[in-house]
């Protein structure tokens, strides 16, 4: 077990790089059980999710060549990954627990197989998370599904046929399962609804590249003609945005001044609307984005929506922020019913929050105080250790592997721009 200890108060002042997403990775990893042919994935983050969900695709079957530097930052971030020989079409309880998104492999098993059984995922820290709208989209499109013993199978002896659905809900995983398994179906699919976040344009881009033929990635509405088979490609993963705005949100809480190499401005637009408004200056250069924090981080008000809304996974690093700010903020919370496991731990640290509901308003205070604390999900952690790079004093910040799902070499990369940061044996 390691902590991170953060002492507080410097000034971050820099540039770091963005890593390769993670919320767009894992997608485009599942989009190897659609081929047999091999499928590159470059600038791949080297995050505890992407070996938690190569260990489930190798248990498939999947093989995998790693290239990109033996040691270094480069190492690992070029995978090949190689369907050619599925063994199993089941996604075991063990391996499917550790990690949510493995819901993913549902689809483009069942549509390149005709047959999928993958665990249920189950709930998490930040809520219920059922998964309905992935399989009724499924069964739209022309899937049979069943539910048996904490499994839910899905079959489709002849094939997919296409098929039309319109999501209640523009939930990202199910859009990004139903339109990999559209992509192999006999007919057409039309999906409406359908979440619109970048990732979603990034995975469509991959699967146009492997010989999908897959139109309105963007829009709420895809239309996906089926082909007979999907060919290999090589597919750069896009920065992640989530990411960059935590290191943006680092900046601006210390009044300090970071370049994030490689961060795409137009992918999010509605946190850097928001960091502007708390007195954030932001500029774009040819190699990233410029934020510049304030020397007063004024209030602002946020409700999370689903893109092109505010982000609910950048919602704890604004908070962090927000604790700071002269005067207060009410921050809504509309995408996950149990969003806010940060606020009780900013609290110890001298924050004045107040939730009601999915609703939450921050005070502003003058200083935050250092403190032990820990969280139970990846942001809030995130959001602790953005509070304690301003906090008083120093902190320790436990439960480090919810971190290290989402963030690559966070301590080194705060180092670098100045950061009194530590991992440590816990
Ligand atoms: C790996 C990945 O990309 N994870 C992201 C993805 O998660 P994920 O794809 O799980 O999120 P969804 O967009 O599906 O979930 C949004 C909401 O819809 C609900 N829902 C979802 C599916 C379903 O079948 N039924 C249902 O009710 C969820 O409980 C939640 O309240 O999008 C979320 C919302 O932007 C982000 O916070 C996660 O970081
Ligand atoms: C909630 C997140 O991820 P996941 O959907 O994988 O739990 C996240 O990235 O903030």
């Amino acid at each position: 077990m390691e902590k991170l200890v953060i002492t507080g108060g410097q000034k971050l002042n820099g540039s770091l790089q963005i890593s390769g997403a993670k919320n767009a990775a894992l997608p485009l990893m599942c989009a190897s059980l659609l081929t047999a042919e091999p499928l590159t994935l470059c600038n791949l983050p080297r995050l505890a999710d992407i070996s938690t969900l190569s260990d489930l695709l190798n248990h498939m079957g999947v093989g995998f060549a790693v290239a990109g530097g033996a040691s270094g930052a480069r190492m690992g971030r070029r995978k090949t990954l190689d369907g050619s020989d599925i063994v199993t079409t089941t996604a075991p309880y063990d391996m499917v627990r550790k990690m949510r998104a493995s819901i993913i492999v549902l689809g483009p098993l069942v549509a390149r197989f005709g047959h999928a059984r993958v665990s249920l995922p189950g709930g998490c820290a930040i809520g219920n998370r059922p998964i309905d709208l992935h399989l009724k989209a499924l069964e739209a499109i022309g899937a049979t599904i069943d539910l048996n013993e904490g499994y839910v199978e899905a079959t489709a002896k002849d094939g997919l046929t296409g098929g039309h659905y319109v999501f209640p809900f523009a939930s990202v995983g199910a859009t990004e399962n139903a339109m990999m398994a559209a992509t192999l179906a006999k007919g057409t699919s039309i999906l409406e609804n359908v979440a619109r976040e970048p990732e979603i344009i990034d995975l469509a881009k991959c699967l146009n590249a492997m010989g999908a033929k897959i139109s309105g990635a963007g829009t709420s509405t895809l239309t996906i003609q089926g082909v007979d088979h999907l060919k290999g490609t090589t597919h750069d993963v896009m920065p992640d945005r989530v990411e960059a705005i935590s290191y943006a949100v680092a900046a601006m809480i210390t009044g300090g001044e970071i370049l994030l190499e490689g961060a795409k401005v137009e992918d999010m637009a509605s946190a850097l609307k928001a960091l502007t408004e708390a007195g954030g200056e932001i500029s774009t250069e040819e190699a990233g984005v410029r934020v510049i924090g304030p020397d007063v981080i004024k209030p602002i008000n946020l409700v999370t929506m689903p893109y092109p809304g505010f982000p609910t996974d950048m919602q704890a690093q604004l908070m962090a922020m927000l604790t700071l700010a002269d005067g207060t903020s009410i921050i809504e919370e509309t995408i996950f019913e149990n969003r806010y496991m940060h606020v009780p731990e900013l609290i110890r640290m001298g924050a004045d929050i107040t939730i009601k509901g999915n609703s939450a308003t921050i005070k502003g205070v003058s200083t935050l105080k250092a403190a032990p604390v820990m969280a139970t999900d990846l942001r809030a952690s995130m959001s602790l250790a953005i509070a304690a790079l301003a906090a008083e004093g120093t902190s320790e910040i436990n439960r480090l592997y919810h971190l290290d799902r989402g963030y690559e070499r966070m301590e080194e990369k705060l180092q670098a721009v100045g950061a009194q940061i530590e991992r440590v044996p816990a």
